[in-house]
This record gives C-alpha cells, sequence and structure tokens, in this order.
C-alpha cells in the first residue's frame, strides 16, 4: 500500500515561473492492483507519479510504502529504494541507443553488483518470455515498436521490483500494441505486482485489468462522481 498525506509540489518554489503541480493530494493506492491516473496534460498525473517512485521529493507533506515513510530518506536511500520495489516504464520507452536489447535490460540491475554471468542469465529468460529472445543481440535502433516496448517492459522487470510505475505507456502505441501491453499488465498483476499508470487513453481506464481510475484536474484529485441510481 502507498500512502500520500497532503503531498504538494511546487516547481521553481520562491521564483515567478513557480508552478504549484500538486496541490494538497492524499491518496490510498492499493497493492497487487492496477491503478491509473487520468486527467488532461498538466493536471500532475507525471509529478504524482515521480513523487510515488521516489524520483522526486513532495515540496511539503508525506508519501510512506507499506507504512514506512519513504519521502524523507536520504538519497542514497531513495536510490537503493527506487532500484529495489520500482520498475518504470516511459512513454518514450527511454531505451539506450547504441547498445543491445540484452544490454538494455541489464542495466537497471548493473548497480547491484551481481554476477555478471547471473544477470545475463535472469535479463535473457525476462527477454525470452517476452518474445524478444531473437532480438537480444539487436541495437535498440534497429526494433520495431512493439519490440522496443518488450524491450522497456523486460528493463522494468529485471530487477524483479513489486511496483510497477508506467507514464502513458501506450501514448506511442497502436491499437494492437496497447492490447498487448494491457495483457502484460494483467499478467503481471496476477503474478502480484503492483501497477501505476498515468494515461490519457480512454483503452487503458476501460481495460479489464484496472482496479481503479483516479482523476486529476489542476494538482488535485477530483472526487469520483456520485453513482446515479438506475431509472426505472
Ligand atoms: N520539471 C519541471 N519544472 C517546472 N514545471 C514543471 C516541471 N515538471 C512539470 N511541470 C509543470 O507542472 C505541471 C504538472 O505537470 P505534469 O507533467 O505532472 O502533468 P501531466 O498531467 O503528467 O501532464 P502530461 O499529460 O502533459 O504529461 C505542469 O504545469 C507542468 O508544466
Amino acid at each position: 500500500m502507498i500512502t500520500l498525506q497532503s503531498v504538494t509540489k511546487t516547481y521553481n518554489a520562491g521564483r515567478p515561473n513557480a508552478v504549484t503541480a500538486l496541490d494538497g493530494i492524499d491518496l490510498s493506492i492499493e497493492g497487487r492492483a492496477v491503478t491509473v491516473l487520468k486527467g488532461p496534460s498538466g493536471s500532475g498525473k507525471s509529478s504524482l507519479l515521480s513523487v510515488v517512485a521516489c524520483m522526486a521529493r513532495p515540496s511539503t507533506g508525506r508519501v510512506s510504502l507499506d507504512g514506512e515513510v519513504v519521502s524523507g530518506l536520504p538519497e542514497h536511500f531513495q536510490t537503493e529504494l527506487r532500484r529495489e520495489r520500482f520498475g518504470f516504464i516511459f512513454q518514450r520507452f527511454n531505451l539506450v541507443r547504441g547498445l543491445t536489447v540484452l544490454e538494455n535490460v541489464m542495466l537497471p540491475a548493473a548497480p547491484l553488483g551481481q554476477p555478471f554471468g547471473e544477470l545475463r542469465a535472469r535479463a535473457m529468460d525476462r527477454i525470452e518470455a517476452l518474445g524478444l529472445g531473437p532480438r537480444a543481440q539487436t541495437r535498440i535502433e534497429l526494433l520495431s515498436g512493439g519490440e522496443a516496448q518488450r524491450a522497456a517492459i523486460a528493463r522494468a522487470l529485471i530487477n524483479d521490483p513489486p511496483i510497477l510505475i508506467a507514464d502513458e505507456p501506450t501514448a506511442n502505441l497502436d491499437s494492437a500494441l496497447s492490447e498487448t501491453f494491457l495483457q502484460i499488465v494483467a499478467e503481471e498483476k496476477a503474478r502480484g505486482r503492483t501497477v501505476i499508470m498515468s494515461s490519457h487513453d480512454p483503452r487503458v481506464w476501460g481495460a479489464d485489468c484496472v482496479d481503479r481510475v483516479v482523476s486529476m484536474r489542476d494538482g488535485r484529485i477530483e472526487d469520483a462522481p456520485a453513482q446515479q441510481e438506475p431509472q426505472p
């Protein structure tokens, strides 16, 4: 369970160009479930994901992970926490050009200092599980969009993180690839992973595997509309 209490995030605080991206967020995100943040551009979805995943500190307020307050931890502990607890999938995948699929997938695990052979075998397992085995030695720039997507997912899963964070994961994918992505999300949830995504995409909000949709606007969480009684 991830809990945010009165979280704010202001960029460029104290300057004329200050922006309040998160404006008093109280939110609990269930573990082993899929949560989607939706809302217009600029509503604070990426900022919220960054704060949840210890990539940015809240300006005020607290973030707790399984009951432990993590938002105030020193940078060193936050880095460790990020590596061990979170896997990241970015809109443009952020794969490193010039490196192969295998090298990209191994990257997030390299600082953990495991023996190279073990790490390589684990990376190959992930790559093969996603059907990319024949492309393991191919450089990133030669992959199709779908292959790059699967490489990004394999990389996010290399450290077997309990929490998967995906920022607009289907924004650059066609319908078939979005569907494939959502199937992989469903499988990861069935394995017990927590998935938190931001998305503009109605196919994502409406997917069967999604347990909760959180609507954001102007850095706040919008109240869920009251359920309408069915008309007789
Ligand atoms: N590093 C930054 N420095 C200054 N302002 C920022 C920074 N990152 C985000 N912002 C601003 O904070 C607000 C919220 O941005 P954020 O990216 O969190 O929203 P979003 O809902 O994810 O938008 P999008 O869907 O366009 O990615 C916006 O006004 C944005 O311009």
